[in-house]
């Protein structure tokens, strides 16, 4: 498990750790310089062809480290000396206001001049021919909106990178990506490595911010677990190791013991959606599936699966009339897990089924789709809303339940899922290239598997029916969701090595989560 802090968290951190258990500053710096320096060592000696052949003459390698007045820029100072040490043409870049230098930046920069490190203030100099530029202009200190000389130093260094073909390792954060959202504040330089420093911050796993960031590696500079825990955290992040907690299938169990799935899905001319979940909750482990759909659908799904039990309902019959549901209630006493949604589509008497369903299920339910497009037009179906409830809600679903438009849950999405799911004490699924998870407790997941194949039809049906499996397997609600958007982006992920991103298939997505779940 990997836990993400915002920016603020980290200063907390940093605080801890410098004033309560003791560790200088100086060290500190001294250590993010160090990961810095050897993380930029081994772009040049192996990432980099080009470079690795000239590195017989180190003399060769060009590195421009930029940095601004903060800490941020004094961890630079560390890597240009350790780099000029190393043998390395390693320049140091200064910017900004000499007057707002931090004590840290100034100490720096003092042990810099004693070692004979070449250090420039002048603007025109950037324009060397860099191999590598180390970004140190800004970190968890970004505070507000890029504007002036810094827009001009940072939109100078894009240019360069871009023309000299320089590789980019960002210092802690990409300077301009802000450490808790991942907005650009104005303007932002893209990285291809960040060496983040003892926690991710969350802003470097959501968007844009994490297409800035290129791959993090988050290095151990000497902060303990201990201030973690006295601080906080914003996230928490699935990791492969984790996969080790997923429950054991025991080997004397029967078809009951692994859970009775219940998939309420699809509507006239429209199978597609109950198949794919159920398909997936088949293959995610669940011991049986019965699929509850309108009589169109029970000759293709039976064809497609025929391991499913097919049960049927004429849509003409359910109306506002309460016996007309009964049928639903005797189907949610079979269940021990419950999709309603996929495919539901949205003729009136979805909306008497739905209410049904909630009313009567007392059993883990997902509710995705045409579901949440229900509650969503019809708000007081959230009256049913129970710990037992997970919603796994696109942002454009997200928007319709809660009545806002996309850019405002994007402007703070981790506190936007988080609202959602305390205010109606369910787990939420906020599903988006960076998919978060917040259970009724208010503890948020932020997930880091997946790749852009995901971003297809039928997707979100096999998470549905991946996150079904899982409770059928035992697993809470929000255990199951958090694992099930991880195991639902390793498939995608593995399902791109074989097809390509652009080739992959929701039924791919569904064959390649037997091998993983
Ligand atoms: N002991 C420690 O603390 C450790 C810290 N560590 C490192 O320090 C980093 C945090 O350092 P930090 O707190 O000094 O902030 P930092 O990111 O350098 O930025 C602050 C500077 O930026 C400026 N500024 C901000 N926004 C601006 C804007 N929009 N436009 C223009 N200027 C702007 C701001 O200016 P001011 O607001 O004062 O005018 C100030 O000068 C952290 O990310 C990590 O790398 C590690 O070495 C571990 C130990
Ligand atoms: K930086």
């Amino acid at each position: 498990m990997r836990y993400f802090v915002t920016g603020k968290q980290m200063k907390q951190i940093d605080q801890d750790t410098i004033e309560r258990i003791g560790i200088p500053s100086l060290v500190l710096v001294e250590r993010a310089g160090l990961a810095v320096a050897d993380a930029v060592e081994e772009i040049i000696t192996s990432g980099h062809p080009d470079l690795s052949a000239r590195d017989k003459n180190k003399k060769n390698v060009r590195i421009l480290i930029a940095c601004g007045t903060g800490n941020n820029g004094a961890d630079g100072i560390v890597v240009g000396r350790i780099l000029h040490g190393r043998g390395y043409e390693a320049v140091v870049f200064l910017g900004g206001n000499p007057e707002h230098e931090t004590e840290e930046h100034r100490r720096q920069q003092k042990i810099a001049e004693a070692l004979g490190v070449t250090m420039m203030r002048k603007t025109e100099d950037l324009s060397g021919n860099w191999d590598v530029i180390v970004d140190a202009v800004f970190g968890i200190g970004l505070a507000r909106e890029i504007t002036g000389e810094w827009k001009n130093i940072l939109e100078q260094l894009s240019e360069i990178a871009k023309r000299d073909g320089a590789k980019v390792v960002a210092t802690d954060t990409p300077s301009g990506i802000h450490s808790q959202t991942g907005h650009v504040m104005g303007t932002a330089l893209r990285a291809d490595l960040t060496v983040t420093f003892g926690y991710g911050k969350t802003g470097l796993f959501l968007y844009p911010g994490r297409n800035y960031a290129g791959k993090v590696r988050v290095a151990d500079v000497g902060f303990s677990d201990v201030s973690l825990e006295r601080v906080g955290w914003d996230c928490k992040s699935l990791e492969e190791s984790d996969l080790a907690d997923l429950p054991v299938r025991q080997s004397d169990g029967n078809k009951g013991t692994f859970g009775k799935v219940l998939v309420i899905a699809g509507s006239r001319g429209m199978s597609g959606a109950a198949y794919f979940s159920a398909l997936s909750a088949y293959r995610t482990g669940a011991g049986l599936v019965k699929v509850l759909t309108v009589s169109e659908n029970r000759a293709v799904i039976q064809t497609q699966l025929p391991e499913a039990v097919v049960s049927v309902y004429d849509p003409d019959q359910i109306t506002a009339e309460e016996h007309s549901t009964d049928f639903l209630r005797e189907a949610c006493d079979w269940a021990d897990v419950i999709v309603l949604g996929p495919g539901l589509g949205q003729e009136p008497y979805v909306e008497y089924l739905v209410e049904a369903v909630l009313e009567h299920a007392y059993v883990p339910m997902v509710l995705d789709a045409d579901g949440l497009n229900t509650v969503a037009s019809h708000p007081y179906l959230t009256r049913y809303f129970t710990e037992n409830i997970i919603l796994t809600p696109h942002m454009g679903e997200m928007a319709r339940l809660c009545s806002c438009p996309i850019s405002e849950l994007r402007e703070d999405p981790v506190q936007t899922v988080k609202a959602y799911s305390s205010r109606y004490g369910v787990t939420c699924v906020m599903k988006d290239a960076s998919t978060l998870i917040a259970d009724k407790d208010g503890t948020v997941w932020l997930n880091t598997s997946g790749c852009s194949a995901m971003a297809k039809g039928g997707s979100g049906d096999v998470l549905t029916g991946i996150i079904a499996g899982l409770l059928a397997r035992g697993m809470d609600c929000d255990r199951a969701s958090a694992f099930g958007v991880y195991l639902h982006g390793l498939a995608g992920e593995s399902g791109s090595a074989k097809f390509g991103e652009n080739g992959v298939l929701a039924s791919n997505l569904a064959d390649e989560i037997a091998k993983l779940a």
